[in-house]
């Protein structure tokens, strides 16, 4: 059911020091602008390392879903994975028959498409991200 991973969610306390730490490992061209996504609380930068991204994520306030993360892992780290799929709806419906907890509901992400979240204590305690993508990965 599930297609490509698509990015690998990395929490940081400072967008601009993990910027400059991933432009001396991948190159400045690898490493994009970051930006603020208000409506999902984070601020973002991604980091294109070939076969996938990490997409970098500093919370803009307490209410962020990043913020009790960074509380309990000051230093920052590995946060979600997301895998692309071709219709989140679906996807949505089959993993709540499996008893799966589906946070929220969908929203446009970073990539301007609509993603969704499922519950790390249903997922084998990895945060895990749904994307829509037309060829979910495929
Ligand atoms: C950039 C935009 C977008 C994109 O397009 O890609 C993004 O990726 S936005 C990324 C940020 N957004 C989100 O994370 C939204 C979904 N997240 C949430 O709703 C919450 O963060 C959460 C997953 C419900 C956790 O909430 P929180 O208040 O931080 O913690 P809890 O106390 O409720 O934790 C419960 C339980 O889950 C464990 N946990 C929390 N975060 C993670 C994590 N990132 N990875 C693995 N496990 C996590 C936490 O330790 C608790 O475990 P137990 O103690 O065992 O119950
Ligand atoms: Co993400």
């Amino acid at each position: 059911m599930f297609g490509r991973l698509n990015h690998v969610g990395v929490a940081t306390p400072s967008i601009v020091k993990s910027r400059e730490h991933y432009t001396r490992l991948f190159g400045a061209a690898c490493v994009g602008e970051a930006f603020d996504l208000p409506e999902q609380g984070v601020r973002v930068c991604f980091v294109d390392t070939g076969n996938t991204q990490l997409e970098l994520i500093e919370p803009l306030n307490d209410a962020s879903p990043v913020a009790g993360f960074l509380a309990r892992n000051p230093a920052g780290g590995q946060h979600h994975l997301c895998f692309e799929v071709t219709d989140l709806n679906a996807a949505i419906t089959d993993l709540t028959a499996t008893g799966a907890r589906v946070l929220g509901t969908p929203r446009i992400g970073a990539h301007g498409t609509r993603i969704v979240f499922l519950h790390p204590r249903d997922m084998g305690g990895v945060l895990v991200e749904l994307m829509e993508t037309p060829d979910g990965g495929h």
